[in-house]
């Protein structure tokens, strides 16, 4: 099934801008898709108006195969834009957390043992009762995460959603989306980092700088080919660049990836001494 189709997508801001131009995309459901793109590239766009919240000038978006508009399916799909402070509008980030589940007249007893279920996956322990304009930005990353999934959606739609926070969060938040997509949740998450990409996507569409799809495919294909990257203003992967400037043409796209990569190295040549 799918989980979005977009059909011949254009849109213009006010002033002119043109921020997408012709976007085809269907992301089946249970896929994990990165948008990435260099910055104006139209990412944070695209997801806006993917989520409902703006109106192409021209095209369409349909959802899981039914004629019902993103509005009406506000308990299957959530958005996290990029500013996450846009996301938590209430005096308590508890009060954030309550906010989605109650306007879907969530029983109150499931509502709260999902909201102290986040609480923990989040780290948010002692930060649930200030004013979310009182957390960090990496805080305030987690407490919108933690509310986009408070609807537990079937849909996520996530603008850089590791931008500001440390590593160990980094872990948090990719363990969190990995379990929801294990569950069938389907994730789009848009970056301008390809480094980024192999952690939390199987699939990469890389929009270019007119907001056009430059590719669309697997991770290892896009990621691999530089020279597309290098032409829409992307940096190619660390690993992949290093691998390839050394010679090799099956470049590891993750560090555990590298390491088996040098061991398997560093045996055959340790094999070519000893044969010496
Ligand atoms: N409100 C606006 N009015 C006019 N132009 C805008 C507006 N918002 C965005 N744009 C322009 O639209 C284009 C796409 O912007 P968008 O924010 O979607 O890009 P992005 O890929 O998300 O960038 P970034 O990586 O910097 O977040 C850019 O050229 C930007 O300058």
């Amino acid at each position: 099934m799918n989980a979005l189709d977009a059909r011949d997508l254009q849109f213009a801001y006010p002033d002119g801008t043109t921020a997408l131009d012709g976007i085809e995309l269907t992301i089946e459901a249970g896929e994990r898709v990165a948008i990435l793109g260099p910055n104006g590239a139209g990412k944070s766009t695209l997801l806006s108006l993917l989520a409902g919240l703006r109106e192409p000038a021209s095209g369409d978006v349909t959802y899981f195969e039914t004629d019902d508009p993103a509005d009406a399916l506000r308990d299957r799909i959530a958005h996290c834009p990029q500013a996450p402070a846009d996301y938590l509008f209430n005096a308590t980030v508890r009060e954030d957390l309550e906010y989605g589940p109650a306007q879907l007249d969530v029983d109150r007893a499931d509502a709260e043992a999902r909201i102290a279920d986040l609480t923990a996956e989040f780290d948010l322990d002692g930060l649930v009762d200030k004013p979310p304009f009182r957390l960090s930005g990496g805080e305030q990353r987690r407490a919108a995460l933690a509310a986009a999934l408070a609807v537990e959606p079937d849909l996520l739609l996530l603008d850089e959603p590791v931008a500001d926070v440390d590593a160990g969060h980094r872990e948090t938040i990719f363990d969190a989306l990995d379990r929801r997509n294990e569950a069938g949740t389907t994730v789009v998450v848009s970056t301008p980092s390809a480094d980024l990409v192999p952690r939390v996507a199987d699939r990469v569409v890389l929009l270019d700088r007119a907001g056009s799809i430059a590719r669309d495919g697997p991770v290892r294909d896009v990621l691999t080919d530089g020279t597309t990257l290098r032409d829409v203003g992307v940096s190619p992967p660390r690993l992949v660049s290093t691998f390839q400037r050394a010679g090799s043409d099956d470049p590891p796209l993750s560090v555990e990836d590298a390491v088996e990569k040098l061991r398997a190295f560093s045996a055959e040549s340790d094999e070519m001494t000893d044969e010496q």
